[in-house]
């Protein structure tokens, strides 16, 4: 059984259920995540020959969490050197140099103040002269990879998780897709609330692939998000709420600010929160049989 070596990211396989962490606000929850996502490369020690492959979002929502791993790059704490990435989605037709295309948000964003080289970053190109080619080496090159070993994931407000808009099979793979009409609304902010330049398509990666993923991550904030959340967390597992494929996965994990709970029941809240009590106190107490030398050490995986 694979386990973290530090506190709040006490999960295992053995866990088999969809988390749900909550912090006070967006800040809060880029915090979480990127301390998350530090421990799980430090432990996996990646090399050039068994590198970390990392799954990545684009959208307003990542930034907090892209911000607080540069702070941990910076601060000596964490290395991007063997880590390699796919991005999640792109749009069809955006220049690979536009402010808004993805490619340039990754950089602008992330990778320019990290010290991943840039051969290892990958995220698929919108101007391919053969889209479909390009989806699928997308998936092959993951593949050669060995598969992605955490994805951290963005959501839409209609639940969509990448760009797998409502009604996208469950069992879908890296393709082009045309974006509902209420994301290119969404999206219009970014390209001065003008939909006429919002691309309507893009090329994602399918809800298959991110289910192939050893992990997930998905960051959810803001109210906006309220309604899918409560979608994917308490509804059944639908697709014409994506996220909510997460339920089939053994080892997946939102990260959601107050606000995006805003939907949710209040037992639900209450509930994900007394796990979250409950996992600190065994951390607490396996720490302290270790310092004193005592086993056997209490596993989180046994108490469910
Ligand atoms: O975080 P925001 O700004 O709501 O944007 C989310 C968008 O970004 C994505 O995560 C793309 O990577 C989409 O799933 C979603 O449409």
């Amino acid at each position: 059984m694979r386990m973290s070596k530090n506190s709040n990211a006490l999960r295992t396989n053995a866990d088999n259920r969809l988390g749900l962490i909550i912090r006070e606000n967006a800040p809060s929850v880029g915090d979480y995540i990127a301390n998350y996502i530090c421990r799980r490369i430090n432990d996996f020690d990646p090399t050039a020959e068994k590198p970390f492959v990392l799954g990545l979002p684009t959208g307003s929502s990542p930034i907090p969490t892209y911000k607080a791993l540069i702070k941990l790059v910076k601060a000596g704490k964490l290395s991007f050197k063997h880590v390699v990435t796919f991005n999640m989605d792109e749009y069809v037709g955006l220049p690979q140099d536009h402010s808004e295309s993805y490619h340039t948000f990754m950089f602008r964003e992330f990778f320019s103040h990290v010290d991943i080289p840039p051969s290892q970053v990958h995220i698929l190109n919108g101007n391919a002269t053969d889209l479909i080619a390009e989806c699928n080496s997308y998936e092959e090159k993951i593949k050669e990879y060995g598969g992605i070993e955490l994805f951290l994931g963005g959501i839409g407000e209609d639940g969509h998780i990448a760009f797998n808009e409502p009604g996208s099979s469950l069992a879908s793979r890296t393709r082009i897709k045309t974006l509902a009409y209420d994301t290119i609304l969404a999206n219009a902010r970014f390209f001065n609330n003008d939909i006429s330049a919002v691309p309507h398509m893009a090329l994602t990666v399918g809800v298959a692939t991110v289910l192939d993923s050893r992990e997930i991550v998905v960051v959810v904030t803001g109210q906006r998000k309220a309604l899918a959340l409560s979608k994917a967390i308490e509804g059944g597992v639908n697709h014409l709420w994506t996220l909510s494929a997460l339920q089939l996965h053994p080892w997946a994990l939102v990260v959601a600010d107050e606000d995006a709970t805003a939907e949710l029941r209040v037992k639900t809240v209450k509930y994900f929160k007394s796990i979250e009590r409950v996992q600190d106190e065994v951390e607490a107490t396996q720490r302290e049989l270790k310092s004193k030398g005592k086993g056997p050490v209490p596993q989180v995986g046994s108490m469910e």
